[in-house]
C-alpha cells in the first residue's frame, strides 16, 4: 500500500487540518500518517486556542516516521512558526522526501490568522524551493506575488511569479473570490485551467486542506501532477456536493461520501 504523511495542526472539530488530511488520505486509497505541528482549539465558528508543539518534539515524530514507514508523498498544512518551518525542511532534506505539497496556510475560513510573518519569510527562504507544488488560495497568492488578484488573467501572473520565484509549480485555487472553483495550475512555463463545478454548500471548513491532501494522495500512488489535481477537484467536488450540515458556522465537508451507502442502512436500522 502506497503512503502518505502530513504534517500540519490538529483541528479537534474534525474538518480541517491533521483530521481533514488522514480522512482525505485514507478515503484516497492511501496509508495515511501525521506529524503534529500544533494543537489548535477550533470549531466551525472560529479558533479559540493554538498549542504550538515544540521544534524538537516534532523533529522527534519526524524522525519516527521517517525510519520505519517512508512516506511516498507528503502534504504540509499549518505551521506557524520559523523553527518548526526549519525543522521540517531539514528533516525533509535529510530524508530525500518527494512529492511534496505545501498549502502556505495563513488564515484560517473562519479568519483566524494562523502564522506569524516572520514565518512567512522562513517558509519562503526554506519550505518553498523543496515544494513539488504550492496550493495558495487568492489572499496567499497575492502575498507571495506581492500583487493584488482581481481576474483570472491577474491568477495566472501571479501564479507565474511564484513559480519562477520558487521553482515549483503553483496551484492557484479560485476559491470563492475570483470564479468559485476554477483553479490555475501553473507549471514549467505553461499553464492549465481546472474547472470545477461551484457547488452551493455554505460548508467550506477546510477545503485547503482536503484539497492538498487529496493531490498528496495521488501523487503518492504514481499520478503525475495533473492527473493528481484532476483527481483532487473531483474529490473535494464529491465530498462538498454530499450536503453536509454541522456546526453553527461554516461546517465541515464529508470526507466519507464515496463509502456513506454503505453505512446509511446499517444506520437507520440502527436508529428504530
Ligand atoms: N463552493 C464550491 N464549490 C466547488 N468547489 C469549491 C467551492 N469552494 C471551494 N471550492 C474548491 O475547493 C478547493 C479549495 O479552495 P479554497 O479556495 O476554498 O481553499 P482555501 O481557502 O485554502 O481553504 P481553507 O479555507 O480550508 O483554507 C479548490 O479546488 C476550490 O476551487
Ligand atoms: C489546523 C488547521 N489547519 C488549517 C486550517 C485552514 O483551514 C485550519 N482551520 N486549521
Amino acid at each position: 500500500m502506497k503512503t502518505a504523511l502530513t504534517i500540519a495542526g490538529s483541528d479537534c472539530s474534525g474538518g480541517a487540518g491533521i483530521q481533514a488530511d488522514i480522512k482525505t488520505m485514507i478515503t484516497n486509497g492511501v496509508y495515511a500518517m501525521s506529524a503534529i505541528t500544533a494543537l489548535t482549539a477550533q470549531n466551525t465558528t472560529g479558533v479559540t486556542a493554538i498549542m504550538e508543539s515544540t521544534p524538537e518534539f516534532l523533529g522527534e515524530q519526524l524522525e519516527s516516521i521517517f525510519t520505519d514507514i517512508y512516506p511516498d508523498a507528503v502534504k504540509i498544512g499549518m505551521v506557524s512558526s520559523s523553527s518548526l518551518i526549519k525543522t521540517i525542511s531539514d528533516k525533509l532534506k535529510k530524508y530525500d522526501a518527494k512529492n511534496i505539497v505545501v498549502d502556505p496556510v495563513m488564515v484560517a475560513t473562519s479568519g483566524a490568522k494562523l502564522i506569524s510573518d516572520e514565518a512567512v519569510s522562513t517558509l519562503k527562504e526554506h519550505l518553498f524551493p523543496l515544494a513539488t507544488v504550492l496550493t495558495p488560495n487568492i489572499p496567499e497568492a497575492e502575498v507571495l506575488s506581492e500583487m493584488k488578484i482581481s481576474n483570472e488573467e491577474e491568477m495566472i501572473k501571479a501564479a507565474e511569479i511564484i513559480s519562477e520565484k520558487y521553482g515549483c509549480a503553483v496551484l492557484c485555487k479560485g476559491g470563492h473570490q475570483i470564479n468559485d472553483a476554477n483553479d490555475l495550475l501553473f507549471k514549467d512555463g505553461t499553464y492549465t485551467w481546472y474547472n470545477g463545478k461551484r457547488i452551493n454548500n455554505p460548508n467550506t471548513h477546510g477545503t485547503g486542506c482536503t484539497l492538498s491532501s487529496a493531490i498528496a494522495a495521488n501523487l503518492a500512488k504514481g499520478f503525475d501532477l495533473d492527473a493528481s489535481v484532476k483527481r483532487a477537484k473531483d474529490y473535494i467536488s464529491g465530498a462538498l456536493a454530499a450536503m453536509l450540515d454541522l456546526g453553527k458556522g461554516s461546517g465541515p465537508m464529508n470526507h466519507a461520501f464515496d463509502i456513506q451507502s454503505k453505512f446509511t442502512k446499517e444506520n437507520s436500522e440502527a436508529e428504530q
